[in-house]
């Protein structure tokens, strides 16, 4: 087909002009032509005229959320975002309207306590929408952490010591039975990857502590059902999907419902995410049924948010509201599961691989142990948790925990929050200037960045050194100025609900593993895989082989003794 376009009506001396628009045409050189206008334009508005447009960045980055998704998918996340702070600054555009900042005294400016959530979190994939993790708004959040907070108070963890004790012993008695006596397919040797064991603990622990159920990860000596690999494979794609989460949620609402089948966001009871779902509801179900029954329920997490309650529809009544729907102890329970497991196994997995390869340090955690046990200051085959929390107990336990989420933060990502109105001063150098960052802008800091500030952290930033934590040889204000800068467990109103339990899990493992056994770092067996890690937003780790021994404490009778 040819258009006939009648300049002349313009003005006589013009010819007519014949424009061909037929679909070949159409579709090789307008369209086309048309895209390429338009993408030019939107990467010349991004470049010069965004309200981010003047900070420095990859150039990929200031144009693509894509490069971001890219990135991610790499598994090295952190590597780029280190070396995108060396070339361009402490405050660094790496996405359209995204910014990471690598100056620790901007953590408690970023993450102020009214400070909301960008769409990171909400991918409506996961069917969790409803957790408080997920709650972009600051004062939902607050209402929601005010309600739940209290299921996580040190008095209720310390009601689950007992538990934790028993997922703990599990691990040790494993460990001696499969690798030293022999008695589980003949191995004697001590040799073994640590890496999936830290993960079966952790599961353990917390789909004890969530479900009242445990799925013997440690028992059974491996990822029962698949649990774990699902769960990591499920949150892998998701952390990738995050970086274009405006895509995917435009695509997901949009309104004819066509998003939602083609993105396949209903829950599958067979992938990892829709499992735990799936064992989330069978729990909550048991619960009911007993109470129905009348028969006893454990008084533990899951009882205490079942208990939570909406508020009263009728805004004038003093009645309590309504029990909180399954859907709500749904997500909260699957929130849990994956945000308090293979962190902490990651935080185990850094304190084993750090102090082994650091003898001297290794000699100092174990003779502040030994000591403790010689003192009575630590008894049992695993000490309690007052014990081990004792003022001054444990100084060099308590220096190794913290200089090993500084070194290596089990949640290795930023965790961005959204500018309010009207936009903030960030410092920037040491002579008083300051960066404006605009309202609207997504900004965050990821502590693998900022622990590597060697204004703030010294020149030795890389090195493991838990010394930096001894209030005795830095004095308390450093400590404080030190755990001022941390955002390893969240900052502001987000810090996390679970570091209790965490650190509960924590100081008894590692003092129970280095009182009981002597380890050793080992090359990997033939045919195995050295070490190896990547980042999807949690590290996937494998190959920490090690050699055990067991060593000559008396606490070997107790554990030899204890059932499991
Ligand atoms: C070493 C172990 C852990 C680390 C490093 C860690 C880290 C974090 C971080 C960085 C956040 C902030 C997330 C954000 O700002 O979006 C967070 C929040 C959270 N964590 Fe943990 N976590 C750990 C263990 C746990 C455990 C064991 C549980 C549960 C039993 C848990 C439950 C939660 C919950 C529910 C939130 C959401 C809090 C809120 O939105 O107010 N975490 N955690």
């Amino acid at each position: 087909m040819i258009l006939q376009v009648p300049l002349s009506t313009l003005s006589p001396q013009l010819p007519n002009v014949e424009v061909p628009f037929d679909i070949k045409t159409v579709s090789l050189i307008y369209i086309p032509a048309v895209l390429l206008t338009l993408i030019i334009g939107k990467i010349i508005y991004l470049r010069h005229f965004h309200p981010l447009a003047r900070f420095p960045g990859p150039f990929l980055g200031s144009i693509t959320n894509f490069y971001q998704a890219y990135i991610i998918a790499t598994g090295k996340l952190e590597l780029y975002e280190l070396e995108w702070h060396r070339k361009y600054g402490p405050v660094v555009r790496i996405r359209p309207n995204y910014l990471s900042s690598s100056d620790p005294r901007h953590i408690p400016l970023i993450y102020h306590k009214d400070a909301d959530k960008t769409n990171f979190q909400d991918l409506p994939s996961f069917g969790f929408e409803l957790a408080i993790a997920s709650q972009r708004d600051h004062k939902h959040h607050a209402f929601l952490k005010k309600r739940i907070a209290p299921a996580f108070s040190l008095k209720v963890v310390k009601e689950s010591e007992g538990l934790v004790d028993l997922q703990i012993t599990t691990l040790l008695k494993e460990l001696d039975r499969r690798y030293l006596s022999g008695t589980c397919d003949g191995k004697n040797d001590g040799v073994l990857d640590i890496a999936p064991w830290t993960q079966y603990l952790a599961y353990d622990v917390i789909t004890e502590l969530a479900f009242d159920d445990n799925k013997g990860f440690l028992k059974a000596n491996k990822d029962v059902d698949g649990l774990i690999g699902e769960l990591l494979k499920a949150l892998k794609g998701g952390i990738i999907i995050s970086a274009v989460a405006d895509l995917f949620l435009e695509i997901y609402n949009e309104p004819l419902g066509i998003g939602r089948r083609l993105l396949n966001t209903k829950q599958d009871p067979n992938s990892g995410l829709g499992r735990i779902l799936s064992f989330a509801q069978a729990q909550i179900d048991q619960r009911k049924r007993r109470i129905r029954e009348g028969k006893p329920v454990r008084n533990d997490l899951v009882n205490h948010i079942m208990n939570l309650r909406d508020p009263n529809p009728d805004y004038d009544s003093k009645e309590p509201g309504p029990l909180v729907s399954d859907a709500y102890v749904r997500s909260e329970l699957t929130v849990i599961t994956f945000a308090g497991s293979d962190t902490t196994a990651a935080n185990i997995r850094t304190i084993v691989l750090e102090v082994l390869r650091n003898p001297s340090i290794k000699a100092k955690l174990i003779a502040e142990i030994d000591s403790c046990y010689e003192r009575g200051t630590l008894t049992g085959k695993i000490a309690s948790y007052d014990q081990l929390n004792a003022k001054d107990n444990c100084p060099y336990l308590y220096a190794v925990l913290e200089e090993s989420r500084r070194f290596r933060a089990p949640a290795p990502i930023i965790l961005p929050r959204k500018v309010a109105a009207p936009g903030m001063q960030l410092p920037i150098g040491n002579y008083g200037d300051n960066v404006y960052i605009p309202a609207g802008a997504d900004i965050g800091c990821n502590s693998m960045v900022t622990t590597r500030d060697t204004n703030f952290y010294g020149p030795d930033a890389e090195v493991f050194k838990p010394e930096r934590w001894l209030e005795s040889l830095v004095g308390e204000k450093r400590v404080i100025a030190l755990k001022r800068a941390d955002i390893t467990f969240g900052a502001g109103s987000r810090t996390c609900l679970g570091k209790n339990i965490a650190w509960m899990e924590l100081v008894k493992t590692i003092s129970s593993l280095f009182r009981l056994y002597e380890l050793d770092l080992v090359p990997p067996p033939p045919g195995e895989k050295p070490y190896h890690f990547e980042n999807y937003s949690l590290w996937h780790e494998s190959g920490i082989w090690i050699k055990i021994k067991r060593r000559n404490v008396p606490e070997w009778f107790e554990l030899d003794e204890a059932t499991i």
